[in-house]
Formats: structure tokens, C-alpha cells, sequence
């Protein structure tokens, strides 16, 4: 951490020896930054000289999902990182990319140095906090949220005094900090000029995740200068539709006078003379044009503008059977499901909200996926959000979104809420049933205005998505009983469509087919046939939830090479319900009026296997027939 002149080396460790000793040490020979960092080493239990408590590796398995959470930042960082290993190679030293928390995730070095750098534990999956590897320039620039750099002696650690090395902090669109980005040598070769090279990579990776994050929204790339821009000090903010500014690289924070806190907190006429409608129609008139906006102290910025028309929904440009598939591809044959999914087809890409009732677990959700993945807008998002499921207190703000500081507890950013995430695509209100009364007032009044206002005030922004919803609850019921408003329900059901629970469908054994081919599409098990049959009559509280995960739990119990799912199987409670007897008339009957001796004959059968745990040979014993009688009458009613 060094300003002009070095520290030389005995001077750092002597000033060092009295922080531990006295507890201080005469600030002025030592560079604020680095007095702070030791003494954030000395608090987190550390000793110079003293070794590293427990290896703190993640293992490969953490390390794994760690490089998942931060796959954009490694893609984005990845080509930027080996330009700058070229611009070090033969200097005994190597480049690296830490997450937020300090874990070395990828790394570039010199094979010469990258054996010195593994004795220090410089490699992926290490972390190095400061907390746990003291005074460093990756731990240290994540404490200060600054670029640093840290060089021999000024490491608080020993083991590390013959590393220089330079960090420099990665910042999202909206002001968090993702990452750091190092380069790390022998100290021998250090090079003046590292911090600065390393400083310019990581605003280059930073320039590009801003441009990708804030790809859906308006993009302004700004400089004082106009050759400035489309180069690394190009200063990037993206406008969301209503005009506020929703994201920024820090070199337009700063070109713009603002601070992280103001993303999402300001409009840009805040900022610059200039409206957004104003952006929009010279960039209509001549796109390629560079536009000149003056701020408020006479200054002027140039810009280049990306990304500005605003997303709409797209017409379907192929014919609604062709984009049929996601619908199709659940259907397993049951005559009430396939109606309920040709009707649907009918509306989709119109503008006709669909209302889908139905017990729970019976596939509201997976329908109304496969409804907007066949719809036009299959591009956009799905956005569900199961009005049961959250705080009374936090839907307003979850779907509504809200400005920064409009309530305690409030992210500081401020948030768009679920309802503008949903632009372009499709908002599924799950158990829109339990929607509280007064949400149900202002979730009409978005549906009729097909306005959002965030809480705390604010514009108020269009919005254009296909309303899907779902709910268990007899809705025209809840209206009656003053539950559920009659004016939304009316709104809401542009067609109402019954999802069949699974007793009702007359497609299990096709049900079972497909669910085993899900979970095992190599080589899918069979159920064995009186299994299948005794499960094809339970009555499944539970719907398609209940028996997809009974499948999942047998497949797991299957040894290896066994290929036919039986009772031994199955979960003890289900066993001890399916040997009840048959609760409900088979899948696919329709009226016990109706039962013949055929069906009671079916049903002394299943009662007998299941009094025998699916024993073939002892229930036809039971029942006075031969095994193969037995057999041959069960094949005959799943064929009918
Ligand atoms: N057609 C299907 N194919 C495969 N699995 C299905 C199908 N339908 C439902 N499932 C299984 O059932 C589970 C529940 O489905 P889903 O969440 O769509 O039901 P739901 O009716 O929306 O339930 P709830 O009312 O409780 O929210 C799914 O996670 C999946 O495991």
C-alpha cells in the first residue's frame, strides 16, 4: 500500500513489532490505509510469525457452485484476464480472480511462479480474506472496497512477504461489489505501473457486466469528451422505461455527480437538461448519432445511446400450433386435460387472462409454463409468485416495487417489484385466492390502468405482460362469502380452466410412463403390473406432487440392475394407505350408479392384493381363482 516512496522493509516490521506489542504504532510512517488493515489483522486474532490455523480450501463441490453463483463475472473476466497475463507473463508472476467473499476462483500464472504461489495457498478455491490471511492486497481491497496494493514486508502475514501484489475491486450496475481482480508476483519483480494496469482491467470487465446486466434497458455510454467514448472510461448508465437511472458503471457515477445510493432513486432529468423522450426521438430520427446532453452547471456530456426501443410485446410470427410443443409435451392422453390445454391454445398471445382452478399438485404451475412457453412472448420472463406464500406485510412492496428509503428494512437501491420484472413475459399469481383484500383493490386497479407506481411514489410505468392465475379455492364461493372482490375475479377470469386431479384422469398409467422417463430417461423403470394397479385406484391427496415424488423415492430404493418398481419399494405410510381399501371408483369411472359386476369383481381384486401386499398368488388363493385368472383380469380393465 504504498504512495510514492517505499516504506523500506525494517521500518515496517518495526512498526509492526509495536502494534503488537503496545497495541499501536506512530501512524505517521505507515499509510493510513495499511495502519487500518494491520490493525483489522491484529483484531481478527492473527500473529506475523504464527501459522494458518485449518487448511480453508473449499472443496470442489463448494468451489463449484461458487463458480456457478459468479458465472458472469467469470465469463466476462475470463478474456480480459489472459489479455493481462500476456501483458505479464515471464515476470514470476500471475493473475486472479477472487469472489466477494476472497475465494480464488481462476487463476493465470507463470508455471515458474505458480509452484511458489501454491506453497502460500495462491490458487483456486483458497480464500483470502483478510480475516483469515491478514494485510493482503485481495482481502484488503474487498475491506476497503478500493484498489490496493501490498507489497513484501506490508503483508501482515510473513509466510507472504515475498509477494507484491495489486488488487483492484469489480462493481456491479447497482453499486455491489463482486469481485476483485489481482495480479500477484515476487516481489523482486515488482513494477510501478502494475496497480494501475490492474485497475483499468477491472473497470473493462466491470464496463462489460454493466452493458450486459442493464441489456433490457435504455444504455447511455457518456463522456466529456466524444472520443472518449467506447473506451474504458466511457461512463455507462442505464434508464429504465419511466426514466430513472437503474444502473451505472462508477465512472458515470462520477461524470453525473452521483453516489451507488442514487441508482434507482433518480430520474435523469436529475442529472442532465435533457428528457428521456427527448433521447429517444433523435435516436429514432438518426440512430448512429452521438447527442450532447448539458447538466445542470453548464457542462456538457456526449452520448451514445443503445438499446432504445422499448420492449414490446412481439407478435407471433408463426402459427399458435407451432409453438404448441410445451403444451403437448404434457399431455399424456387424458381426455379433460386435453380440452382444458386445447382451450387454452385458443387465447394464447391475446390478451385474455386465464384462470386455472384445480386441486393442489394437480400441474397449475407446469400449465401455465407450458402456456407461455407456446405463447409469443415465450422470450420474455415467467415470473410466479404464490400469493399464499408471502408476508402479508411485503406484497405490496414485492410486487409493487418501491423507491429507495420507503420503509425501514427497504433495500437502499430501491427494487422494480414483480409485476415490472414481468414485462415482455407472463406474471403467474399463484393461489391468487389468499391475495389479502386490500392487495386485491390495488392489483385491479394495475390490471384496468396496466400502470405499476412503486411504493414511496414515483411515475407511474406502463406495463404489458399476459396474466396467468392459478388457485385451489372455489373463487365465485369466496366472492359470495365477500372473501375475494367480485370486480377482480371477473377481471381475472378471461377463461377459467379446471385442471382434472389425478383420481379423475384416465391416463395414469401413460402418467407413470412419462414421470419415470423424466427422472430416468436412459433406461426409465416399469412399475410392476399390480403395483400399477393398485396405485391407479388410490385416491392421491397429493395429485401429480404426491405421485412424482413416490416414483422419485422408489426409484431411489430400486438395487442396482433392478428395473421394476414394487411394493418393497414403497414408502411405509403408502403402503399402509393402499392397503385400505379403494377409496374412490377407478381412474376414469364415472358414477358408482353405474358400477357392474365387472367393476365389483375389480374391486374384491384390488382389496385382495392389497390385503396381501400385492402378493398375486395369495390374493387369487384369497379369492378362490387361479393366479393366471387373476392376472388376466386386471390386464383386462387397464386395457378398457
Ligand atoms: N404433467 C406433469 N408432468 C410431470 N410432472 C408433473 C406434471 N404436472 C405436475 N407434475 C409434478 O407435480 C409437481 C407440482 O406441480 P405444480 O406446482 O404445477 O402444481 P400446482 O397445481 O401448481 O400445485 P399448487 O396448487 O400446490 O401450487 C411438479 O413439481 C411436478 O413434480
Amino acid at each position: 500500500m504504498r504512495a510514492n516512496s517505499p516504506v523500506p522493509a525494517p521500518l515496517l516490521r518495526q512498526a509492526r513489532l509495536k502494534l503488537l506489542e503496545g497495541g499501536d504504532f506512530p501512524d505517521a510512517a505507515i499509510d493510513e490505509r495499511l495502519a487500518r488493515s494491520w490493525r483489522r489483522s491484529l483484531a481478527a486474532g492473527l500473529s506475523p510469525t504464527g501459522r494458518l490455523a485449518t487448511p480453508d480450501n473449499l472443496s470442489a463441490s463448494e468451489l463449484g457452485r461458487a463458480l456457478g453463483r459468479n458465472h458472469d463475472l467469470l465469463n466476462h473476466s475470463r478474456p480480459i484476464m489472459e489479455y493481462l497475463f500476456e501483458q505479464v507473463r515471464h515476470s514470476h508472476s500471475m493473475v486472479i480472480l477472487a469472489d466477494n467473499r476472497g475465494v480464488l476462483m481462476h487463476t493465470l500464472g507463470d508455471p515458474d511462479f505458480l509452484g511458489k504461489a501454491e506453497r502460500v495457498a495462491l490458487m483456486s478455491g483458497a480464500c483470502w480474506d483478510e480475516r483469515r490471511r491478514g494485510t493482503n492486497a485481495i482481502g484488503t481491497a474487498l475491506a476497503e472496497a478500493a484498489g490496493v496494493e501490498i507489497h513484501g514486508a506490508e503483508h501482515f502475514l510473513e509466510r507472504n512477504g515475498f509477494l507484491t501484489c495489486a488488487a483492484a475491486p469489480i462493481v456491479s450496475a447497482t453499486g455491489e461489489l463482486l469481485g476483485i481482480l489481482d495480479i500477484s508476483g515476487d516481489q523482486r519483480s515488482h513494477h510501478p505501473h502494475t496497480l494501475g494496469l490492474v485497475n483499468t482491467a477491472a473497470r473493462m470487465i466491470e464496463n462489460r457486466l454493466v452493458s450486459d446486466a442493464c441489456r433490457r434497458h435504455l444504455r447511455l455510454y457518456i463522456h466529456p469528451d466524444p472520443a472518449g467514448i467506447g473506451t474504458v472510461a466511457e461512463g455507462i448508465v442505464a434508464v429504465a422505461e419511466d426514466g430513472w437511472i437503474v444502473g451505472a458503471n462508477r465512472n458515470a457515477l462520477r461524470m453525473l455527480g452521483l453516489a451507488t445510493a442514487d441508482i434507482g432513486g433518480t430520474p435523469l432529468f436529475r442529472t442532465v437538461d435533457t428528457r428521456l423522450e427527448d433521447i429517444l426521438a433523435q435516436t429514432r430520427r438518426r440512430p448512429q448519432q452521438t447527442l450532447s446532453l448539458r447538466r445542470h452547471d453548464g457542462s456538457v456530456l456526449y452520448a451514445r445511446v443503445d438499446g432504445h426501443e422499448p420492449r414490446v410485446l412481439s407478435t407471433p410470427s408463426t402459427t399458435a400450433d407451432a409453438h404448441a410443443d410445451a403444451l403437448a409435451a404434457l399431455d399424456t392422453g387424458d381426455a379433460r386435460w386435453r380440452t382444458a390445454a386445447a382451450k387454452a391454445r385458443r387465447i394464447v398471445g391475446k390478451d385474455i387472462p386465464l384462470l386455472l382452478s384445480g386441486e393442489s399438485g394437480v400441474g397449475k404451475e407446469l400449465f401455465a409454463r407450458a402456456v407461455h412457453e407456446s405463447s409469443p412472448q415465450r422470450d420474455g420472463p415467467f415470473i410466479a409468485i404464490n400469493c399464499a406464500a408471502l408476508p402479508e406485510n411485503l406484497i405490496e412492496a414485492e410486487l409493487f416495487g418501491y423507491l429507495p428509503g420507503a420503509f425501514t428494512g427497504a433495500r437502499k437501491e430501491g427494487y422494480i417489484g414483480r409485476l415490472r420484472e414481468a414485462e415482455g413475459g407472463t406474471l403467474f399469481l399463484d393461489e391468487i385466492g389468499d391475495m389479502p383484500l386490500t392487495m386485491q383493490t390495488r392489483l385491479l386497479r394495475v390490471l384496468q390502468e396496466r400502470k405499476v407506481t412503486a411504493l414511496g411514489g414515483g411515475t407511474a410505468v406502463d406495463v404489458h405482460f399476459s396474466l396467468i392465475c392459478a388457485t385451489h379455492r372455489d373463487l365465485p364461493a369466496a366472492c359470495a362469502s365477500g372473501q375475494f372482490r367480485s370486480d377482480l375475479y371477473y377481471r381475472l377470469n378471461g377463461l377459467t380452466l379446471q385442471l382434472p386431479a389425478l383420481r379423475e384422469r384416465n391416463d395414469f398409467a401413460a402418467l407413470c410412463d412419462k414421470l419415470l422417463n423424466d427422472l430416468f430417461p436412459e433406461a426409465p423403470p416399469a412399475i410392476t403390473p399390480a403395483l400399477q394397479h393398485r396405485l391407479s385406484t388410490y385416491a392421491w391427496p397429493g395429485n401429480l406432487r404426491q405421485l412424482a415424488s413416490v416414483l422419485r423415492t422408489a426409484c431411489a430404493m430400486l438395487d442396482p440392475g433392478e428395473t421394476r418398481i414394487d411394493w418393497a419399494h414403497l414408502p411405509d405410510d403408502l403402503i399402509a394407505a393402499l392397503q385400505q381399501p379403494p377409496e374412490n371408483p377407478p381412474a376414469g369411472s364415472v358414477d358408482r350408479k353405474q358400477q357392474n359386476l365387472a367393476e365389483l369383481s375389480l374391486a374384491a381384486i384390488q382389496q385382495a392384493i392389497a390385503s396381501h401386499d400385492g402378493n398375486l398368488s395369495a390374493a387369487a388363493r384369497q379369492l378362490g381363482i387361479s393366479r393366471q385368472t387373476l392376472y388376466r383380469k386386471m390386464k383386462g380393465n387397464s386395457s378398457t
